[in-house]
């Protein structure tokens, strides 16, 4: 990247760099680390350090993992990595970037710095955005279960629930058309499965082969009881222009009786697929076997329904699969969300309804007379030839009805089959296997920044010990770069955390501060006496102040607003100048040491243990 741009991310990035590398900077990164927070993250162009200058460098091609202790600038350098790739790659711009954080707070954190850097084309959600559901809040599930559902077993278990709902018939079944006898037989519903299933199409687009297979035998045996003998010998050149062909999908979608107003209705076969179309014995039977599906109906019947998880799932452990139960009308759960995606995937995009189907032609009708009168016009005064079709639908407003015209990060967010040019996953220690393949389904170009910490890993659960443990079935290869320095927390924070893990049996990988002054106390007080302790803090703090606690609903409504309250889980990524951490001893036990190291490592002054003499007996939930 060098000054000769016109955009203003590239060029102010390089200066800062160039000032980093001569030494120049060194006050005012001590200034600037010093200072105090806005609760809104920064970007760094004028402070820049060499590793993280090289790291954002790297070229997009490829997955790079950027590792490092907290504090380090992972985040911070997979933002300006985005805005460095988007400014030299412009081909990541056509998909746009999307930044996968941990928690709602966390994202209006970050909102700032792509936007300070000049870049909009940027999507940020949590894993469980990717794909939207009607639920608000989603609800929390109990630690064995979301495991669980986090985990690999889950794609074969639902590529199960999926085909078993792709059903053979065991008997002959006997159907009325129009007062004539066919049969839909075994041996024809096991065929047009098995094309369906070979066609590689997704369950919902498959099922026009199936019912194509379905129809084409019942047609035929309809003829040779009313014409004397199946007409599907005609030849056929072209299968888009013949209408049986035309006819029998479309029958499948429900549109026949428009397009059989269309065609020639002489030939016997038209007519008998109008017979078809008429016959309710027929379109029962048909969607008996292979119902358009969504992945809410499917998900829901399946983990409410016993028979449904033993068939998906045989060689599971019942204690397994009890725990996948539950009522069909219970809420989504955070873990469900891959879960649908996966489906999703499964299933593709269900068949568009009568009225989608009605705009879209409608549209297209819009379009082709517009097109049509301007090329008219155009003719008349000899100039057709030199526009293009597209050029005359832009110039003749026709776009206006089928361009959608929303900023990029507006269109992306809203299409669950969005392709990104880059995506950057923060705190990706915490992504369960399922959560990967929601993520990656999004990125097939797989150029990602992915940014963690093993050692912050959330939950009790065993740490993955490698990055290969937790990227290993998902990527074939990738990067690893490492931060040394932390530039958020004083050194006698990182020396206290270090020494509380030790303490409860974890190693953590050491790091260097870039700095030192910071206090550390710890008190013991009654629990009537916390909010004028949080009170007094936020007095003598200059910037910002957080309360780390298990039980933050109803801490919260006691403490001035401008103190924030969150969960370890909801301190992921953020930080304060002072923090009070209540009952620090709890968090281990409850959420895991990872957990514990997040918690002890948000502030950049001021770290407040709080033991309370009658600690709430009220569990940490993440
Ligand atoms: N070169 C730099 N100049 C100034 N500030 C920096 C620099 N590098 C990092 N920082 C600051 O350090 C703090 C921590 O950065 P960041 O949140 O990116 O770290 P992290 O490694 O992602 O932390 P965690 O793992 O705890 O989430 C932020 O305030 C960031 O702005």
């Amino acid at each position: 990247m060098d000054g000769a741009s016109d955009n203003d991310s590239g060029a102010e990035l390089s200066v800062g760099a160039e000032s980093a590398r001569a030494g120049d900077s060194v006050d005012l990164l001590s200034r600037v680390l010093a200072a105090p927070r806005t609760g809104r993250m920064r970007d760094i162009v004028s402070t820049l350090q060499g590793e993280q200058d090289r790291i954002i460098r790297t070229p997009g091609k490829g997955a790079l993992v950027v590792t490092g202790a907290p504090g380090t600038g992972k985040t911070v350098v997979a933002l300006h990595r985005a805005a460095y790739l988007l400014y030299t790659e412009p081909v990541r711009r056509a998909g746009g970037v999307l930044v996968v954080g941990p928690n709602a707070g966390f994202l209006r954190y970050i909102e700032q710095v792509l936007p300070a850097l000049g870049e909009t084309d940027v999507v940020l959600a949590q894993a469980t955005d990717l794909y939207p559901v009607d639920e608000a809040v989603l609800a929390v599930e109990y630690p064995l279960v979301a495991r669980l559902k986090g985990d690999l077993r889950m794609v074969e278990l639902l590529r199960r629930a999926v085909s078993d709902r792709q059903r053979l018939l065991a008997e002959p079944v006997t159907l009325l058309i129009e007062d004539v006898e066919v049969v839909l037989r075994p041996e024809i519903v096991r065929r047009a499965r098995d094309a369906a299933r070979a066609s590689g199409e997704p369950h919902n687009q498959a099922r026009d082969t199936y019912t194509e297979v379905v129809l084409e035998d019942l047609l035929d045996q309809f003829l040779s009881a009313t014409s004397g003998g199946p007409s599907h010998s005609e030849p056929t050149p072209n299968p888009d222009n013949d209408p049986t062909q035309r006819l029998s999908s479309a029958l499948a979608d429900g549109l026949a009786k428009e397009l059989i107003d269309e065609v020639d209705g002489g030939t016997s076969r038209t007519q008998a697929l109008a017979a078809l179309h008429r016959s309710v014995d027929v379109r029962r039977e048909v969607n008996l076997r292979w119902m358009p599906l969504t992945p809410e109906k499917v998900l829901r019947d399946l983990f409410a329904d016993e028979d449904q998880l033993r068939a998906a799932a045989p060689d599971w452990r019942p204690a397994d699969r009890a725990m996948l139960a539950r009522r069909r009308d219970a809420a989504w759960t955070r873990e469900d969300i891959a879960l649908l995606d996966e489906l999703a995937a499964l299933l593709g995009p269900p068949p568009r309804g009568a009225a989608d189907r009605a705009t879209a032609a409608a549209q297209a009708a819009a379009q082709h007379e517009a097109v049509r009168f301007a090329s008219d016009t155009l003719r008349a005064f000899g100039m057709a030839e030199t526009l293009s079709p597209d050029e005359l639908a832009r110039r003749y407003g026709v776009d206006d009805h089928l361009v959608d015209h929303r900023p990029l990060a507006e269109r992306a967010a809203a299409d669950p089959s969005w392709a990104y040019g880059h995506v950057i996953v923060d705190e990706a220690q915490d992504l369960t296997p399922m959560q990967w393949r929601m993520v990656l389904r999004r990125c097939p170009s797989r150029s990602l920044t992915i940014v963690g910490d093993l050692d912050q890993r959330s939950g009790v659960a065993a740490r993955p010990r490698t990055w290969a443990d937790v990227l290993g079935p998902h990527l074939s290869s990738w990067r690893e770069e490492t931060l040394t320095v932390n530039y958020r927390n004083p050194g006698e924070h990182l020396e206290f955390a270090r020494h509380r893990l030790r303490e409860v049996g974890v190693d953590i990988t050491a790091v260097d501060s870039a700095r030192w002054g910071g206090t550390i106390s710890e008190v013991e007080i009654a629990d009537t006496d916390l909010p004028a302790l949080v009170v007094e803090e936020l007095d003598a703090c200059q910037g910002t102040l957080a309360v780390v606690t298990g039980e933050p609903g109803a801490l919260a409504k006691e403490l001035p607003a401008d103190v924030t309250v969150v969960t370890p889980v909801e301190a992921k990524g953020l930080e304060f100048d002072t923090v009070v951490v209540l009952d620090s001893d709890d968090i281990v036990d409850r959420l895991g040491s990872g957990d514990l190291y997040v918690t002890l490592t948000r502030a950049t002054q001021r770290l407040v243990l709080v033991r309370r003499a009658t600690p709430c007996a009220a569990a940490y939930t993440p």
